[in-house]
């Protein structure tokens, strides 16, 4: 039966290299609907996709997930083209103006903290500067975690079906933790790690998916992509124009023997986005954080991590989710 898949921020980066990866995995099986903020971004990828799989089923949906009345008129148009979702892939994310602390940095580089500041961005070496939407909410919070929230709550009619299963798939980050996120600040309008908070309500979220949903027949999914040299990835250093990066490869690559996280490109990011297509969403764990992986010599795998979410937060964060979008 023809799988139907929804990818959030298909136009590049991870979200295009999970259309494609998908795409080489099952050419005809699939329906693939790319949901993009920019229509003619949408467009390039559209054709990329179909210049190396020509007979693929690929439709294209405008959505911005920073607007909740362009998340609203996409679900509708989604609802009204399928009668059925069997996957959501919630990628679209930004880490808008951020500041990269050198004198963190360096404190890290001579501390016990320094594999894990490489391998998730951790210990305050990355901040960001937030933003209001029109609507009044936190840019960072709605892109990344409150309009993908709207998304699932309106296409629940098309995901939730008797005696069939969907699956929701998040693309959150090993640089979600804890101490960035309050349940008294959501948003996270104080702080200034919104990235990092944003990321870990979306591995809370999920939790409280699994609880509401698997009745169902709907199951949500973490991911973490590792550090993927991305658009994303070149804004943190906006100076350090992309060919400097290219030069810092090799090193990047001799991390990559003492952190397998450091995936680096696209295609090892989607490893466990497309590793979560094939499995059985029951045998799953809701609190597992599924992580893309490169060995040192190359070889992709995913590996589950536990996460460091409980379940009392996350039904505390799911009903204030709930009271923003009344
Ligand atoms: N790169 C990395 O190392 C890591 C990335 N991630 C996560 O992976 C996901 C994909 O990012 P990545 O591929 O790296 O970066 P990219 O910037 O390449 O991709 C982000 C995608 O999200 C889309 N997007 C951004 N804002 C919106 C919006 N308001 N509405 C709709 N779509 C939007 C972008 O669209 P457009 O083309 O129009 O800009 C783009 O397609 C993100 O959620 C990110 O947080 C997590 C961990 C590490
Ligand atoms: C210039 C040199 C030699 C090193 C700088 C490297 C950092 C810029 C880089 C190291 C770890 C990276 C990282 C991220 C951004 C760039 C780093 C801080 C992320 C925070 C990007 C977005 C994510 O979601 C995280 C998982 C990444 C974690 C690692």
């Amino acid at each position: 039966m023809t799988k139907v898949i929804l990818v959030t921020g298909a136009s590049s980066g991870i979200g295009l290299a999970l259309c494609e990866r998908l795409l080489s995995h099952d050419p005809e099986g699939l329906q693939l609907c790319l949901a993009c903020r920019d229509v003619q971004r949408a467009r390039d990828a559209r054709a990329a996709l179909l210049a190396s799989h020509p007979t693929a089923h690929v439709t294209l949906v405008q959505m911005d997930t920073s607007s909740v009345s362009s998340v609203i008129g996409a679900a509708q148009e989604v609802k009204r083209r399928y009668n059925r979702l069997d996957f959501l892939y919630l990628n679209a994310g930004i880490m808008p103006n951020p500041h990269f602390d050198v004198k963190a940095f360096f404190r890290g580089l001579f501390s016990s903290r320094i594999v894990t500041m490489f391998a998730t961005g951790g210990g305050g070496i990355l901040t960001q500067e937030d933003r209001v939407t029109a609507d009044g909410l936190q840019e960072i919070f709605m892109t990344n975690l409150f309009g993908h929230f709207l998304l699932i709550r309106e296409l629940e009619p098309i995901l939730c079906h008797a005696g069939l299963t969907s699956q929701l798939i998040w693309t959150s980050s090993s640089n979600a933790h804890p101490s960035a996120f309050s349940v008294d600040d959501i948003q996270h309008r104080r702080g200034t790690q919104p990235y990092s908070s944003s990321k870990y309500a979306c591995d809370l979220l999920s939790l409280a998916l699994n609880t509401h949903y698997n009745k169902q027949g709907l199951y949500s999914s973490v991911t973490c992509p590792g550090f993927v040299m991305t658009s994303l990835t070149y804004g943190i250093l906006p100076f350090f124009p992309p060919f400097l990066w290219t030069l810092l490869m090799p090193l990047f690559w001799l991390i990559r023997i003492l952190t397998n996280t450091f995936t680096l490109t696209p295609y090892n990011g989607a490893e466990a986005l497309l590793w979560l297509f094939k499995q059985q969403p029951e045998s799953l764990d809701p609190q597992a954080k599924y992580q893309s992986s490169t060995s040192g010599l190359g070889k992709n795998y995913t590996q589950p991590r536990k996460m460091d979410v409980d379940l009392h937060m996350s039904e505390v964060l799911i009903l204030s989710v709930k009271c923003c979008s009344l």
